[in-house]
């Protein structure tokens, strides 16, 4: 198969944890001889340095003209300490996701037995939590119109939504749920936002379509207690765009780290594959973030191909690596692995490099070698 990818690696992190993705990818397309190929394009703090404009047209033009696209992270300290700043790399993202209408954002949160004694969660928590979740992204407070009056003493950010946008999330979420354990969780603030009340309203009304589903709703509040306390509750989580940012994170500490959830932005006809997490500047260039967010979001892009047993693939040689020690400091801080080697190790298993009896505690840390 031959599929044309738009890479943007972005800013901090984002390169070291997209060349891990590209590594597996690589893999995967010599063992199933499919011809992938890499078109890369800039977003973010380092797009502004090198033409002013966080989002150049130039990557709007690749990311069309692709099939899909790989995304790394992008901002960085000198914007986000900066409250005055006119123009911030976070622009840039949001423009490409209204640009190509990538409405839908989907998280899915699995954990992983063998990092069970690793979480600050109980054991008896974490087990049998598997859900997705489903966060509108191109609408809500992020894209509202956003005012600061004149003396600087007052600022507003609006929130809208129309019945479409909800609407369209919603019936792919409603499908997920009839592909899964049938169960869909609208969170929602509708004691007290309009717009949450749409949500409600638009969401009941097209519920008759899905009768298979059981719907319920529950208050943003309690749901950000629920999904510590009992994530394994929940199958599919539909919500708005800043509800789904800020629960998506905190779900990640049931898995393990921020560092391990990929996701999948769909729209019309373009699709990109993105960790949740941001471009983590502290430890840019130190080649010690988690990669496997990324390397995820990589086997979601193959699912989105079609490419179903190379996306298996894929995560079993994620599972692999942290089944086997092969982690990063986010994981194991006594017993990190360099996100390179993480990277490597997860292609040569897909390559059948990896001697059987390989373990982790055998092995230099940051060096593929074997001791
Ligand atoms: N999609 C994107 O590109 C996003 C960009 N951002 C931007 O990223 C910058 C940093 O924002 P933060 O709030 O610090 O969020 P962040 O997600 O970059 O990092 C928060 C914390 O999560 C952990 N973490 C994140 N990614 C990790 C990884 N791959 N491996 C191990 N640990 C990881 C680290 O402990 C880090 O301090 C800001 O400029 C922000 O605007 C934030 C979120 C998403
Ligand atoms: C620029 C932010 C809205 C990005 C973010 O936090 C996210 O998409 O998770
Ligand atoms: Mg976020």
């Amino acid at each position: 198969m031959e599929k044309r990818i738009a890479v943007i690696l972005g800013d901090g992190i984002g390169p070291e944890v997209t060349h891990q993705s590209i590594k597996v990818l690589n893999a995967i397309a010599a063992k199933y001889r499919h011809n992938f190929t890499y078109t890369y394009g800039l977003m973010g703090a380092i797009a502004i340095d090198k033409t002013g404009d966080p989002l150049p047209q130039h990557t709007i033009d690749i990311c069309r003209q692709s099939d899909a696209i790989l995304f790394g992270a992008i901002g960085h300290p000198k914007y986000d300490n900066d409250p005055i700043a006119k123009v911030r790399p976070e622009q840039g993202l949001l423009r490409l996701r209204k640009e190509l209408q990538l409405f839908a954002n989907i998280r899915p949160v699995t954990t992983y037995p063998s990092l069970h004694h690793l979480s600050p969660l109980k054991e008896k928590q974490l087990q049998d939590v598997d859900f997705i979740m489903y966060r509108e992204l191109t609408g809500g407070i992020y894209f509202g119109k956003k005012e600061l009056s004149d003396d600087g003493t007052e600022a507003s950010d609006l929130c809208i939504y129309n019945k479409n946008e909800i609407e369209r999330i919603a019936r792919l979420a409603f499908v997920s749920a009839q592909q899964r354990r049938k169960k869909l969780t609208l969170v929602d603030k509708a004691n007290v936002l309009e717009t949450s009340r749409l949500w409600r309203k638009t969401v009941q009304e097209i519920s008759s379509d899905y009768p298979d589903v059981k719907l319920d709703y529950m208050f943003v509040d309690n749901a950000a207690m629920q999904i510590i306390v009992n994530p394994k509750q929940f199958d599919v989580v539909l919500t708005e765009n800043m509800f789904g940012d800020i629960l998506s994170d905190e779900s990640s500490v049931i898995s393990g780290s921020l560092g391990l959830l990929p996701s999948a932005s769909l729209g019309v006809s373009s699709a990109l594959f993105e960790p949740i997490h941001g471009s983590y500047p502290q430890a840019a260039g130190k080649d010690i973030a988690n990669p496997v967010g990324s390397i995820l979001s990589a086997a979601m892009m193959l699912d989105y191909f079609g490419l179903y047993n190379e996306a298996a693939e894929v995560r079993e040689a994620v599972a692999w690596t942290l089944t086997n020690g092969f982690v990063s400091q986010d994981i194991d801080p006594e017993n990190p692995h360099y996100t390179s080697t993480i990277g490597e190790f997860a292609s040569d298993y897909i390559s059948n490099d990896i001697p059987p009896n390989i373990n982790a505690k055998n092995i230099a840390f940051g060096k593929a070698t074997i001791i």
